[in-house]
C-alpha cells in the first residue's frame, strides 16, 4: 500500500516522471499498478507506478483508470472505503486476466467480444490493456479491423455509453466548451474521423467514432502510449447515408453533409480549441476521411500543425515496407529462371486497383523511395499504373474530366482500357494492389494471369473490413498455384497450401506503423511530421523484418504482432533521430538523450511507455 498525506508526495505518475501534486487538504491516496504475482515485462522500466486520487469510496471503483475490482486488497478496501463493495475474494491480476480469456471463449461471435471488451475498458481500463496485449494476435480482429467495422455499421443500435468527444456543425460556437468538458488535462494525441469513409464501409457519420476509439486503443496495445494522453474524436458533419438518416436509433446529426465554409469552421474550430487546450505539440492523426477532404485538410494543416493522415501516410508506410520486403524475396521475376535474389523497387510493375487516398499515398510514397534508390521520378511513375472506378487513369482522360492533381500526376501516356483484364494483360504488373474497397475484384482471371506473367507475383488485398478484400489468401494462393506473395489489410487465417506447407498471409494494415510513428512524434514533441518519416518507418520495419527468413519463408512479410512494442520502440528510435536531424523536435531533453547515444534515446521513449499491469 503506497499513501501520501497532505504537504507530502512520495511517487511519481504513470509516465512523466512528474511528482503529483497532493490535493488541497484532502488526503490523497496512491493506487498501486502493480500486480505482484505478475512478472514485470522487461522492456518497461521495474519501478512501480503508482495513480494518485483524492476519491474514496465507489467512485473508485465507478472509475475505469483507478478500478482493479477484486486485485484491490483488504488494507486497501479499507484505506480507500470500498470495503463491503467487492466480494470476500482477493484475486490476483493474473486470476483476473484469466477469467476474462475465460469469458471472452464463451462469447459467441466476435461482436460479442467486442461489446464485451469494450465494457471491460469502461471498468477496469488496465485490466482491457492486459488482456490485449496478452494476446493481441488473436484480439486485434476484435478490437479492431474487421470486427470494429461490424461495430461501427452497428454503432447506433449497440450504443449505451459514449467513447471520445463528439463535435457537431450545428454547435459551431460551443466547440470550445466542448473540448474543455474532456475530463483529461494532459492529452498529447488526438485520432480523428468525419466518418465520411470508414474502412472501405463508406458514410458512416456519428458511428465511426469506433474507428478513432480502436486506433486509440492500438496506441495503447501497440506503442505502449499511456491511454490518458489520448483523446478519440469523432467530428459530425451529417450523414449522406440514407440507411443512417432513417434509422431511429442513430446517434448523429440527421441531416446531410454539411459542405464549404461551416465543415471548414467545423475542423478549424475543433484543431485550434484542441492547441489551445493542450498546447500547439498536440498531435493530430486524421483518420478515413472521404477523398477530397483526406487530401485537401492534409495539405492544408501540415505545414500548420503536428499532424498526419493515416490512410494516405500510414497506409503508404506499411504498403511500401511490404513492397520492400517482398522484393528483397525475389517477388517479381518474370521466370523460374530469373528467380535469383533479391530485386528492387524500381524491376517492379505496380498496378493499383483503387485510386483513393491509400492509392495515391502509396504510388506517392514507392515514388520517393524509388527516388531514393537512384531513379528519376519520371522513371519512377513510369512503373505505377492506377485504375479506378471509370478504368485506366491514362492522360486521355485528362483532357474532359477534371482529376484530383495528385492522381493526375500518375496519370500515363497509354491508350485508355475500362476492363479490367484487359489493362492486367496489357500492363503485365508484377505486382497488383488492391485499394478499391471492393471485396472480390481480384477474380480468378485476373490472378492466373498476374501468375502466369510473373514467377513470384505480388498481391496485396488492402482493402478492410475482411469482406472488402479484393480476395481472400486462400484464393490468392490457389489460383497462383501458391507463388504469389500474398498480404492483406484484414487478418486472414494461415492457410494449409499442400500436406504439410502451411501459408502465414502478412498483415499489412497501418497498425504496424501509426503507433511507433506517434510514439516518435510526442515523446520529442514535435512541431512538424514531414512525409519522410514514413519512408524512413517503412525502413525501419523491412531492415527488421528481412532478418525473420523462417518467417518470410512461410510467407508472413512482417513480424509478429506479440513484438510490435519493440518494433514501436525502433520504428519512435528512428522517427525521434530524424525530427531531431530536421530541427522539428521541441523537447530538450529528448535531443540531448538523442545527442547521448542509442541507449539514452531509446530509455527516453520507454520512458513514456505504460504497462498496464505494472
Ligand atoms: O483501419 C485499418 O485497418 C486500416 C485503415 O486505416 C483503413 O482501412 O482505413
Ligand atoms: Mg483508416
Amino acid at each position: 500500500m503506497f499513501l501520501t498525506r497532505a504537504g507530502r508526495t512520495l511517487f511519481s505518475s504513470a509516465s512523466t516522471g512528474r511528482l503529483l501534486r497532493v490535493a488541497g487538504s484532502h488526503v490523497t491516496r496512491s493506487i498501486s499498478t502493480a500486480a505482484p504475482n505478475l512478472q514485470a515485462q522487461p522492456q518497461h522500466s521495474d519501478m512501480p507506478r503508482f495513480i494518485s486520487t483524492s476519491m474514496k469510496g465507489a467512485s473508485v471503483l465507478a472509475d475505469p483508470r483507478l478500478n482493479k475490482g477484486t486485485a484491490f486488497s483488504q488494507q486497501q478496501r479499507a484505506e480507500f472505503s470500498i470495503e463491503g463493495l467487492l466480494p470476500a475474494a482477493e484475486e490476483s491480476r493474473e486470476l483476473q486476466l484469466r477469467r476474462v480469456h475465460a469469458q471472452l471463449a464463451s462469447k459467441g461471435s466476435d461482436l460479442e467480444r467486442y461489446e464485451f471488451l469494450m465494457n471491460l475498458a469502461s471498468v477496469d481500463e488496465r485490466l482491457f490493456y492486459a488482456v490485449l496485449t496478452d494476446d493481441l494476435e488473436a484480439l486485434l480482429p476484435v478490437v479492431y479491423t474487421p470486427t470494429v467495422g461490424s461495430a461501427c455499421m452497428n454503432w447506433s443500435s449497440m450504443f449505451m455509453r459514449p467513447q471520445g468527444l463528439y463535435l457537431n456543425v450545428d454547435q459551431l460556437d460551443r466547440i470550445d466548451a466542448m473540448v474543455d468538458n474532456w475530463p483529461e488535462d494532459d492529452v498529447r494525441a488526438i485520432v480523428v474521423t468525419d466518418g465520411e469513409r470508414i474502412l472501405g464501409l463508406g458514410d458512416l457519420g456519428a458511428n465511426g467514432m469506433g474507428i478513432p476509439v480502436g486506433k486509440s486503443s492500438l496506441y495503447s496495445a501497440c506503442a505502449g502510449i499511456p491511454p490518458k494522453f489520448l483523446l478519440p474524436v469523432t467530428l459530425d458533419a451529417g450523414t449522406n447515408n440514407s440507411r443512417l438518416l432513417a434509422d431511429p436509433f442513430y446517434i448523429g446529426l440527421k441531416k446531410h453533409r454539411v459542405t464549404g465554409d461551416a465543415y471548414e469552421q467545423l475542423v478549424d474550430r475543433f484543431i485550434q480549441a484542441a492547441r489551445r487546450r493542450w498546447g500547439p505539440r498536440v498531435l493530430v492523426q486524421f483518420e478515413d476521411f472521404g477523398n477530397a477532404n483526406a487530401f485537401r485538410l492534409l495539405d492544408k494543416y501540415q505545414s500548420q500543425i503536428t499532424c498526419f493522415n493515416d490512410d494516405i501516410q500510414g497506409t503508404a508506410s506499411i504498403a511500401v515496407a511490404g513492397l520492400l520486403i517482398a522484393s528483397q524475396m525475389g517477388a517479381g521475376a518474370a521466370s523460374a529462371s530469373q528467380f535469383t535474389g533479391p530485386r528492387s523497387l524500381g524491376e517492379q510493375t505496380f498496378l493499383f486497383v483503387g485510386a483513393g487516398t491509400a492509392a495515391t499515398g502509396i504510388a506517392e510514397l514507392l515514388v520517393e523511395s524509388m527516388v531514393h534508390a537512384g531513379m528519376t521520378a519520371d522513371d519512377a511513375r513510369r512503373r505505377i499504373f492506377l485504375v479506378d472506378s471509370s478504368g485506366l487513369v491514362s492522360r486521355s482522360r485528362l483532357a474532359n474530366e477534371t482529376m484530383a492533381p495528385n492522381k493526375a500526376a500518375l496519370a500515363q501516356d497509354i491508350p485508355f482500357m475500362d476492363n479490367l483484364q484487359e489493362i492486367v494483360d496489357t500492363i503485365k504488373p508484377s505486382v497488383l494492389i488492391g485499394v478499391s474497397g471492393t471485396g472480390g475484384v481480384f477474380t480468378e482471371n485476373i490472378i492466373r494471369s498476374v501468375s502466369a506473367a510473373h514467377e513470384r507475383p505480388i498481391i496485396f488485398s488492402l482493402s478492410n473490413p475482411t469482406a472488402n478484400s479484393e480476395c481472400t489468401a486462400s484464393q490468392a494462393y490457389a489460383w497462383s498455384q501458391n507463388r504469389a506473395i500474398f498480404a492483406s489489410g484484414s487478418p486472414f487465417l494461415p492457410v494449409e497450401v499442400a500436406p504439410g506447407d502451411i501459408r502465414l498471409p502478412g498483415q499489412c494494415n497501418n497498425s504496424y506503423i501509426f503507433p511507433g510513428v506517434a510514439l516518435g512524434i510526442i515523446t520529442c514533441e514535435a512541431n512538424h511530421v514531414p512525409d519522410s518519416v514514413f519512408l524512413l518507418a517503412a525502413e525501419v520495419l523491412a531492415d527488421i523484418s528481412v532478418k525473420d527468413t523462417a518467417r518470410l519463408e512461410r510467407g508472413s512479410l512482417f513480424p509478429p504482432l506479440r513484438d510490435i512494442q519493440n518494433l514501436s520502440v525502433r520504428i519512435a528510435m528512428a522517427v525521434v533521430r530524424h525530427l531531431v536531424e530536421g530541427g522539428h523536435a521541441t523537447n530538450q531533453k529528448v535531443i540531448e538523450a538523442c545527442a547521448a547515444g542509442e541507449e539514452e534515446l531509446e530509455a527516453v521513449i520507454r520512458s513514456v511507455m505504460f504497462n498496464p499491469l505494472h
